[in-house]
């Protein structure tokens, strides 16, 4: 099994500020507050799109950042939410926090959605903080910072279309030069001992999951060569591409080639000729390829399309890609007969519960204090260090946690320096 992965950041977006404002009426000189709340910043949303075959758009996009949401107005008018940041993902992906290898989803349905990083909640303005004893507060809070995560997607992908043919036609060839797949060539029969797979891109952005098989050969349906034990990967492919070496140098025929594969293919499982099949001419760099291809053409009763290509010369590829998508497209999924669950390849995923770590504090080479942690980093993000008053009320959290404890244990005095992200602070008794 083949699986398509890559690891992407997302931050979901942070909420908006909450304000400091009072209300100004006329003959009212002082008037209440009226600091409006930051609005809620956009989650990232990871959303299933059926048509999606390949994790390919995001090898171009690996930083998904959602939008803020809007800082709190005067005359309390809260700040607007920001929309949910949708991005596609294709039916299959399984998405995991690297940190702490937690599945975080498994989508699977077409439309199925998870937020997969939360946006930030809005800060409070100053209204919010009013009480009987301070009627006009001059504090208000930052937004919420929005989830920031590394994650991994993969994605375990069935070929869309496999390549078929003869020994040394030039399949793995081919693979190499249309995907980024590194499959051994070689000039000798049965290089190909195990099918590659590779995922393609068009230049038109489509991508597909192609498969490059063992050479078959006569009698491969009962056994003979080594193509037969793999048949079973092009049962689930909705394309075959039939490769065949055009430049007949092994003395073969093209002509009876095609039939020689057609007849192992229909005995091994009738319902393989259902599937659309597209003829690659290959090696058409090979002067005795051109005439080889016109008999070939004169002899085929077959209504199948013919691509006269060269995988060394990369020549023909491109109208042959974008045909093998436009038929995956069209064709409907093959439900496999029995469903086999591959036991080898099931992920083996660890869970990790990593509590929200309150704080942490060590010394820097400076003697100062380092303050660390998910939480208390959290709340002086949201802290507006402007105001005085926030300024405090962050003092009187951290004591809540019992930093200034913990500071006083570790030996600090009036006076030290302590170091929280980018700020310093003096340790006050
Ligand atoms: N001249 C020429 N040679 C080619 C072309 N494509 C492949 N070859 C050569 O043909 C030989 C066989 O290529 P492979 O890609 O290994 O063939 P295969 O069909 O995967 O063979 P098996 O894995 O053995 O079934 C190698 O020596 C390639 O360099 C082509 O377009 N032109
Ligand atoms: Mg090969």
């Amino acid at each position: 099994m083949f699986v398509d992965q890559v690891k992407v950041f997302v931050k979901g977006g942070d909420g908006g500020n909450g304000v400091v404002a009072y209300r100004r009426e006329k003959y009212v000189p002082m008037g209440g507050p009226a600091g409006g709340d930051g609005g809620k910043g956009a989650d990232v949303i990871f959303q299933v799109e059926e048509g999606l075959r390949t994790l390919m758009d995001f090898r171009y996009q690996r930083h998904f950042k959602a939008k803020r949401g809007e800082h709190g107005m005067s005359k309390n008018q809260h700040g607007k939410a920001a929309e949910p940041m949708v991005v596609k993902v294709p039916p299959g992906t399984i998405v995991t926090d690297v940190n702490t290898g937690e599945v975080i989803a498994d989508l699977t349905q077409h439309g199925q959605q998870k937020v997969i990083a939360k946006g930030g909640r809005g800060g409070r303005g100053n209204s919010r903080f009013a009480t009987p004893a301070n009627p006009a507060p001059e504090i208000s809070e930052n937004g919420e910072p929005g989830q920031e995560r590394d994650i991994m997607l993969e994605l375990k992908v069935l070929a869309d279309v496999g390549l078929v043919g003869f020994p040394s036609v030039g399949k793995s060839t081919l693979l190499s030069v249309v995907s980024s797949a590194k499959p051994k060539i070689g000039e000798y029969h049965f290089t190909t001992i195990v099918p590659n797979l590779g995922v393609v891109e068009t230049e038109d952005n489509r991508s597909f999951v192609m498969a490059d098989l063992p050479g078959l050969i006569e009698g491969a349906h009962q056994g003979i060569g080594l193509g037969h034990q793999f048949l079973r990967h092009i049962e689930r492919t909705r394309v075959i591409v039939h490769v065949i070496d055009m430049s007949a140098l092994e003395g073969r025929d093209p002509y009876e080639d095609y039939l020689t594969i057609n007849s192992e293919l229909k005995e091994y499982n009738l319902r393989l000729t259902e599937r659309p099949q597209i003829i690659v001419a290959n090696k058409m760099d090979i002067p005795e390829a051109e005439d080889n291809l016109e008999a070939f053409k004169e002899k085929l009763q077959d209504d199948v399309p013919i691509f006269p290509i060269s995988a060394i010369t990369r020549q023909g590829l491109r109208d042959l890609l974008f045909t093998i998508a436009d038929l995956i497209e069209t064709t409907p999924e093959f439900p496999l007969d029995v469903v086999e669950e591959d036991e080898a390849s099931k992920r083996v995923l660890y869970r990790h519960e990593k509590a929200e770590s309150d704080f942490f504090i060590s010394r820097d080479s400076e003697g100062a204090f380092v303050l660390t942690g998910d939480k208390i980093e959290k709340l002086f993000k949201m802290t507006n260090i402007e105001r005085d008053e926030s300024i405090k009320r962050f003092a009187r959290q951290m004591r809540g946690m019992g930093i200034d404890d913990a500071l006083r244990e570790l030996g600090a005095k009036h006076g030290d320096i302590v170091k929280l992200l980018e700020f310093e602070f003096e340790f006050i008794e």
